[in-house]
Parts: structure tokens; sequence; C-alpha cells
């Protein structure tokens, strides 16, 4: 069948100044194979027939990113000098926004302040409920207009960066409007670009790669006008490699900008928290900037008509499923590189039986198990490396031996842990972790000890103010999402009874012979969903095993990336630890459960009907104590936090 190819023209920006990104009319090509059906050309995806203006906005919204338009609109807040966050914002963008005043053929897509609202609807709405195509096409205030010019892909484009956005690109705007901010503030038209390694207030070259929503994803071209902050990177890969965002920026630098992170995740996700004004510590930094990494996965893809000898092994360009080839990792530990040197021979020696890419994994390991380990030509480090998914990694964590009277003297003395030239550190135990490759582990073992210690201080913290409340002593500590049992095993020596939860299978059997191998004896675990302890843990049910009083309990959580789940949190708060420490990778899923958390305090508290919880039972009411920020993976927007928080009745 032929396909009959239609081009709708669209008009440059009108009035603009600009000659730059919208110096050609837009084409958008919409295909048609017959009446019924029409192609998306771009995504080839096959769309059934409906105005080509929905499509255009589909195709914009399609891989439209949530973290970058929360970070989007929190931007043009600023911009508007609206100190609010989502929530707060929610019940008056009615009027702020007074949708009457808008003209059904104005450039809904190119006007800020109804981008960020509408980004916000969209991607409350539709990333939640997962009802993206249901709701876009119920919803009646999206502007069928087909007139929205979009900046024209592959130009290059002169800019101006506003600020960093989390996930450590910059948020720009096209130079010539100058008076972007003033634009704004008045409601005009203004396109936002998004160019990674760029610092705030950079004049810069960027090349358009894909629109999105309200949003263009950039390639940086050349840094016209830089900013004093910028540093040289080290890496000789940073700018091309997907894997470092922030080496242009100083070690100090970056711990400022994951503070900023939390902050902002605190501002998008809990209008409670965001109110309260409850302050983020500065970032713990990593011991070691660079060579920390104990693990890397590197890839290759398999293509016909790439001859094999030419097949790069590495991690994707910036902006890009494609492939960059790399032989070292400058943040990764010698040993993984090492590793990596090992892995990437192997695999081009045998790459012609390869029909389809692979994922290679590379693992540090203390060098106690040569049957499996690679030895390093340096002995005297006393690592190496494994290559295979199912082999045993070794790893030891240091902890301190003894929390003081004054742990927080203990925890200003973490800011120079790993500095040899200081000499007042602690006595530390070695703990020997055992796990299997490819199960989880974190990867920056530099920074465990302070982790670690930074957890103990702050239950000790805890209980010392419950003592003097009269409350009883914390003497039960949860693990929840354990792992391998770091935290049960770094913590238990300041706990009676320690009881881990954990999903995986092998990563709870590593977890019991992890607590055996340190001759540990008061850490139990349990396999399982983390919902499943409190069935073990609370008297009330049937099938307790371990009855840990929930007035003697402290309880570490420490999900995956995307946090923990309503029902989990839930029973937590029936269960009513006194203590409960979040850990997380995942900031702004943190906040998100951290909201519900105080959500269902708040429902006990007034006691109004509807409640999750019911009002026979005395819930625990938290506040949040403390926030804070720790750089697990230097170099990268990547930020782990911890919150500690605090039963007040
Ligand atoms: C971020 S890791 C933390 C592990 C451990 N705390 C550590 O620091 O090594 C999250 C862990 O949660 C586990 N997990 C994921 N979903 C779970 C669930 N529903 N219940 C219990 N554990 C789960 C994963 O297998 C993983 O080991």
């Amino acid at each position: 069948m032929e396909l009959k190819r239609k081009i709708i023209e669209v008009s440059p920006e009108k009035n603009s100044s600009n000659t730059d990104a919208f110096e050609e009319s837009k084409q958008i090509q919409i295909s048609s194979i017959d009446e019924n059906t029409l192609i998306d050309a771009k995504s080839t995806k096959t769309i059934k027939k409906r105005k080509v203006k929905q499509i255009t906005i589909k195709s914009l919204l399609k891989n439209s990113d949530k973290a970058i338009l929360n970070d989007i609109n929190l931007f043009f807040f600023d911009c508007l000098e609206t100190n609010q966050n989502y929530n707060s914002s929610k019940n008056e963008k009615k009027n702020f926004f007074n949708t009457n005043e808008i003209n059904e053929k104005s450039s809904y897509f190119l006007n800020p302040p109804f981008i960020a609202v509408k980004n916000f609807l969209l991607s409350k709405k539709n990333f939640e409920d997962n009802s993206q195509e249901n709701s876009l096409e119920q919803d009646p205030v999206i502007p069928l207009d087909e007139s929205s010019p979009v900046p024209v892909e592959a130009k290059i484009a002169k800019l101006f960066v506003h600020c960093m956005l989390t996930n450590g690109t910059g948020l720009a705007t096209l130079l010539n409007h100058k008076d972007n901010i003033e634009n704004i503030k008045a409601g005009n038209q203004v396109w936002v670009f998004i160019v990674p390694f760029t610092l705030k207030g950079e004049v810069v070259e960027a090349k358009v790669i894909e629109n999105h929503l309200g949003y263009s994803i950039c390639d940086l071209v050349s840094v016209i006008e830089p900013s004093n902050d910028r540093i040289t990177p080290k890496c000789i890969y940073f700018g091309k490699c997907s894997g470092c965002h922030l080496q242009m920026l100083s070690y100090k630098d970056q711990l400022d900008f994951k503070k900023k992170c939390v902050q902002a995740a605190i501002r998008s996700e809990s209008s409670k928290i965001f109110n309260n004004n409850i302050p983020v510590n500065n970032t713990i930094s990593s011991p070691s900037e660079f060579a920390y990494r104990t693990k890397l996965t590197p890839h290759f893809d398999i293509f016909s008509w790439l001859p094999r000898d030419k097949t790069p092994i590495g991690f994707n360009y910036v902006n890009r499923r494609e492939v960059l080839d790399i032989e070292e990792c400058i943040i990764a530990t010698n040993p993984v590189n090492e590793g990596l040197k090992t892995s990437r021979k192997i695999t081009k020696l045998n790459i012609a039986n390869f029909k389809k890419g692979s994922t290679l994994l590379i693992r540090e390991t203390n060098l106690s198990k040569p049957s499996t380990v690679q030895l390093l030509d340096n002995s005297e480090t006393k690592k190496g490396f494994v290559l295979n998914h199912k082999d045993t990694v070794e790893e030891s964590v240091n902890v301190f031996k003894y929390l003081t009277d004054s742990p927080s003297d203990l925890l200003s003395l973490l800011e120079h842990f790993g500095d040899a030239t200081k000499t007042n550190i602690p006595e530390t135990i070695s703990y020997n972790f055992v796990y299997q490759a490819n199960s989880f582990f974190q990867n920056n073992n530099s920074i465990l000890a302070k982790l670690i210690h930074y957890v103990r201080c702050e239950l000790f913290m805890v209980n010392q103010k419950r003592v003097e409340l009269g409350y009883p002593k914390i003497q039960n500590l949860v693990d929840a999402y354990c792992g391998a049992g770091l935290f049960a095993i770094g913590c238990n020596i300041d706990f009676e009874k320690v009881v881990g939860i954990e999903i995986s299978k092998e990563s709870i059997n590593n977890a019991i012979s992890n607590a055996e191998r340190n001759l540990i004896k008061n850490c139990s675990f349990i396999q399982g969903d983390a919902l499943k302890i409190f069935d073990k843990i609370d008297a009330k049910s049937p099938s307790c095993e371990y009855n840990l009083i929930n007035d003697q309990t402290a309880v570490i959580i420490d999900p995956p990336r995307k946090g923990s789940n309503p029902d989990f949190l839930k029973q937590l708060v029936e269960y009513g630890p006194a203590a409960i420490i979040y850990v997380a990778c995942g900031v702004p899923a943190q906040f998100r459960d951290l909201d519900y958390l105080i959500q269902l305090e708040a429902i006990q508290t007034d006691g109004s009907t509807g409640s999750q919880i019911s009002k026979e039972k005395k819930s625990a009411v938290y506040k949040i104590m403390t926030i804070q920020p720790f750089d697990l993976f230097p170099q990268t927007y990547h930020v782990e936090n911890v919150v500690t928080l605090i039963r007040i009745n």
C-alpha cells in the first residue's frame, strides 16, 4: 500500500526577534495509510485516526520525563516568585492562571506559566495512575492548536543557562530572549532547552535533539561564556559518556548541588514537609571522589552492518541509545578497571559468537576467594575482581567500635574519615560481607563507615531524647529491605535484637551467613516482602516470632529507587516504632512516602472519619528530626538521603 505523506507546515514564532532555533518552520510529518489510520512518522507507531494535532501533542508528551517536568515547573514558580510547591499551589492554580484569559488559539505550549501548570497536571495525573492515553484524550483543556511552533531538531541554538536541574543538566532559554525571566513573569512565550554539562549563568551553543512537551533535549556543542564555577573535567570521556554528569563542577559545588536536589524533592513532593521548613543538612562527602565504584556494568550491541571487531563496549552516549567504547572508568576502583580490561579482552575474543548484545558485570572483591577471583599484578591491594554473575564477592566494611556519650563529636569526625592526615579517628571493627556478584550491595565502599555511623548516631540521639522524656530505651532494630544485612550487621552492637527482612532469597541467605561469619548472635533474617515483617514482630499477630515491643524498637527502611508502598507505610505507622530511619537513593519517592506517612498521622490526630486507620487504635505520630544527604555517587547527580523520624506520642 502506498503511503500518502501529509506534511503540515508550522509557521515560525510570530513577532520573534530570534533567528536561531525558530528560523525554519517546523515540519511535522504524518503519513496516512488509509482513511482510518495515521502513522506518526517519527515514532512509526500506528495510531487510530484522531486529529493530527493530538498526535503532535502525544509525540511531545510521550517521552517527557517526570523529573524534568517537575524541575521546569519549580523554575517557573521561582521566576513567578511563588515560593510554592505543587501541593500547596494546586488549589490556587485555577485563579492564578486564569483559564478564561487563554485565547483559544494562543500557543499554549509555549506559554511557560501554562506549560508549568499543564505539565504539572499531566505529569501528576498521567504518571501516577498510568492512564496517560485516556486522560489525554478526555482532557478538555488541551488546546488543539496545530500552529504551535517547536524548535527545529538538529538546529544549533545559542542559549543562556538559568539553573541546574536535579538530573545535573542545565535549564536554558534562547539567548536573544535575555529578558526571559521578565517574559515568563508576563506570561509570554518561552521555550525551555535542557542541556547537559552546563552551569548556571553560562552562554552555550546546543543542538536540539528531541522535542518534548514544553522543552527540548539538547546536546552541548560549545560553552561560549563559561561560569566561574566551571573546572576542567578529569575524564577523557566526560561530555560524551552518560555515566557522569558533574565533573565540570568542583567537589564542594557537587555537594551543594546535591543538598539543593534534596530541597527540590521536598518542594515537589511534600507540602507538609516543605511548609515546616525543616532544614536539610550539608551533604556528607565521599572520602573517595574518584576511584570509588566497586561495580561496573558496561554493555555492547551487535549490529549486522557493523564489523564485529569494531563493536564498542562501554556506556551509552549522553542523549543516545548508542554505546561509547570505554577503556577506563575513572570513578571505578583500580581492581574494577583491571576487571574492565580483562572483561573487554575476553568479550572481544568471543565477539563472533554473540548473536545479540549483552551487559558485562565487573565487581571488586577481597582476595580470599582465589578460585573465582582474578588476581591483580599489584597483590598488595589485597583486592581483585570477579566477572561472573554467580561469583561470590567479599567486601569488608569498617564501623566505629564505640558510640561515645556524645556521638555528635564522632559525627563531626566523619568529615575527616579516610583523610590520612587526621590521626584521631576512633578504633574500628571490620565486618566481612559476602554476596553474589549480581545481587544488591552499595557500590561505594569508601563512604559506608560514615553512613552506618551516622545511622547509629541518629538512633543513639533519638534514644537519649526518649529516655530523658521517660520513654523506654530502644533495644531492638528492624532492617527492612535489608539486602545482605548491611545496616542490621553494621548497627548490631547497639541493640539486643535485630531482625532484617528482604525479598531476594540469595540476599537473605547472604545476610544469614554474613551474621554467622562475623560471629554475630543477635541478628535474625526473614525472606519475604517487607510488609511481612509486622506479622513477625508484632505480638498482636498470630504468626509473631520475635515479639519486638514497638516502643523499644527502631525501624530502618532502605527500599529500591521507586520507594516503599502505602501498604507497608500504613502498617509501619500501625505498628508504631519509636523511631524510623528512611535511607533512600530515590529521593523524590522518599519524600512522597514521607508525605504519606505524615498524612496518616494527620488523619489519626484529628480523629476524622474516613481515615485508613481505625480511630480506636492509638496510632503513632512522627516528626522529622533530621534530613541528611550523603554523596554515595560522586561526579553523578545521584544522591542518597537519610531522614530520621521520631515518634512523638
Ligand atoms: C536499596 S537496596 C538496600 C539493601 C541494603 N539495605 C543495603 O544497603 O545493602 C533495596 C533492597 O530491597 C530489596 N527489596 C525490593 N523490594 C522488596 C520488597 N518488596 N520487600 C523486601 N525487600 C525488597 C531489594 O532486593 C534490595 O536488596
